[in-house]
């Protein structure tokens, strides 16, 4: 696995993250695709921040085993799923953060809309603040299973794109690759902020 790059490039995404403070105490998980039918998931329960080539366990696709035995994030089922979805997802960021956490909560909807904000063009393609951009949120679930089914057929009507939120816990997003999975990361944790703060004060 020494000369897989995009793996480099998640470690590195993996550092940043925890530099930012985007996955406290263990929260948060990684991946990679490795071709068609794996990806290498970050293993369960490690600060996130800190994370080796080492700590990325094999994971197949379609049926969640681990060819290792070893144990993979507790939500690898998140992960898997939109590799399944997307053949081009090439990686997936989950994060915990202060804003996706609080935003997810306040809004007591399926979706959080974000629109007037030019950051909205850090997602791909979209090429105007005048769009609306929809990303869902998913009431939690401890049954992983459960809540991927759930995304799945609510996937069905209404195509996924970017990421979506888990109501009080956090955002998965992802890309073709690492780098447009941190700059979704980014952009959204960016819009996130904005909007969590034109909330509160256009509340007043
Ligand atoms: C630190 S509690 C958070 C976990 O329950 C989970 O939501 C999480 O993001 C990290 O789980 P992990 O199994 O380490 O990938
Ligand atoms: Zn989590």
């Amino acid at each position: 696995m020494t000369d897989f790059l995009p793996l480099e490039h998640l470690v590195a995404a993996c550092h940043w993250i925890g530099a930012k403070g985007w996955a406290p105490a263990t929260g948060g998980n990684m991946s990679v695709r490795q071709g068609a039918e794996y990806c290498l998931l970050s293993a369960s329960g490690k600060d996130k921040g800190n994370l080796t080539r080492d700590d990325f366990i094999q994971v197949e696709i379609a049926t969640n085993l681990v060819p290792s035995g070893r144990k993979p994030s507790a939500e690898t089922g998140l992960h898997t799923l939109i590799y399944r979805l997307f053949p081009q997802a090439g990686a997936v960021l989950h994060t915990h953060t202060v804003n996706s956490t609080v935003l997810s909560r306040v809004e007591k909807g399926n979706a959080l809309l974000l629109s007037g904000y030019e950051m909205q063009k850090t997602l791909a393609g979209q090429d105007t603040h005048l769009n609306t951009v929809a990303i869902p949120v998913f009431d939690n679930d401890q049954d992983i299973d459960a809540l991927a089914q759930r995304i799945e057929a609510f996937a069905a009507d209404m195509p996924l794109q970017y990421g979506f939120l888990l109501r009080g816990h956090g955002l998965t997003c992802w890309g073709k690759d690492v780098n447009e999975a941190r700059r979704h990361l980014e952009g959204l944790e960016f819009l996130f902020e904005c909007e969590l703060q034109r909330r509160l004060l256009e509340a007043k």
